[in-house]
């Protein structure tokens, strides 16, 4: 049988009915890319989790990681006792092994009323709808909520794998129980957001009140040639959240960085000072001028400052980088 994702690509994946597995999981496809898995005891559930990957279509070591759990899953090795949702989010852009077909999918979230009409944009507001119902439908007690974004980055990071948690809601806090659970995913640090960037993770955080993270596996890579990047810890880890697991871990491992400031492209005159190349988490010091367009200058000012992101060639109105400086969790 071919996997979900290969069925996925190949565009034989559609709404279907609900069905019940051997072992009692309940099992339904929701959309394209998008399938929900429920354990047989309603009572056992700890926990509702969202895994997401494909977000970017260039972006596939999630993807296949992804696709081993589902087909786990399916096949019973794996045995639920948290109800799941998987999504992989732009299927498009994944056949065509490109980061997004027309927009950026992971800036067309959070924008409602304001939704545009090109295919992310209605992509990411039907992956919106999903969430809100996957979360509500829970009933019974209220449980953990939590959202994994899963990426990989266009550059090498002197970090390799890292999170970014989204800015809170006002009146509420980062999650440090679980920025520390990330460290026995493989995750060794955090970017805490000081500013609302339209992603899908802040969409689960502010809309569904889920702790999330966009998660950053290591380097962008087509299909199949993913060796280099180690993804055994996250895998282990998300299996053991599936099959009702909650491991804590003693102390963090998680070093935690505050966004300071948001590079935003005003214009096509944009153009970066540092080297577009250079590994994330690449050291800036005190006075290094980052990037100008047009009158506006950007000179680090910040103390042990970091760019995250670099990269000159997105849309203006988009972020271009983001600089980082160390701090402490929560
Ligand atoms: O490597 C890059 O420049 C981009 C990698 C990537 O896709 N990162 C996400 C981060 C989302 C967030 O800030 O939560 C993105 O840019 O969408
Ligand atoms: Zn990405």
């Amino acid at each position: 049988m071919n996997s979900f994702l290969a069925e996925t690509l190949a565009g034989r994946t559609a709404i279907a009915l609900p069905y019940c597995q051997a072992n009692g999981t309940h099992v339904q496809v929701l959309d394209e890319g998008v399938i929900r898995f429920e354990p047989r005891e309603p009572d056992a559930r700890g926990l509702d989790l969202v895994v997401s990957c494909g977000v970017h279509g260039n972006e596939t070591a999630p993807v296949e990681l992804v696709d081993r759990l589902i087909s786990a899953l399916l096949c019973g090795t794996l045995r639920p006792r948290a109800r799941v949702l998987f999504v992989i989010g732009n299927i498009e852009a994944l056949r065509r092994g490109v980061r997004f077909v027309a927009e950026d999918m992971n800036r067309q979230f959070c924008r409602v009323p304001d939704v545009g009409d090109g295919p992310e944009a209605r992509r990411a507001a039907m992956l919106e709808m999903q969430l809100v119902r996957f979360f509500a439908q829970a009933g019974g007690e209220p449980v953990p909520r939590i959202h994994y974004d899963l990426h990989t980055a266009i550059h090498g990071s002197l970090i390799e794998k890292f999170a970014i948690h989204p800015q809170p809601a006002p009146g509420k806090e980062f999650d440090r129980a679980e920025i520390a659970r990330l460290g026995l995913a493989g995750v060794s640090a955090v970017l805490l957001q000081s500013a609302a960037a339209p992603t899908f993770s802040l969409f689960s955080s502010r809309y569904c009140q889920a702790s999330a993270f966009t998660v950053e596996l290591g380097r962008a890579m087509p299909f199949g040639q993913n060796q280099g990047v180690d993804l055994e810890a996250l895998e282990d880890y998300l299996g053991a959240l599936i099959e009702g697991e909650r491991p804590s871990p003693a102390s963090s491992d998680v070093v935690a960085y505050r966004v300071s400031r948001e590079i935003i492209k005003q214009s096509p005159a944009f153009r970066l000072l540092i080297d577009d190349q250079a590994d994330n988490f690449t050291p800036l010091p005190h006075g290094t001028p980052i990037a100008e367009d047009g009158e506006t200058r950007w000179v680090v000012d910040e103390h042990d400052a970091r760019i995250v992101f670099p990269n000159p060639d997105v849309a203006v109105g988009q972020r271009a980088g983001l600089i980082v400086v160390p701090t402490t969790p929560g």
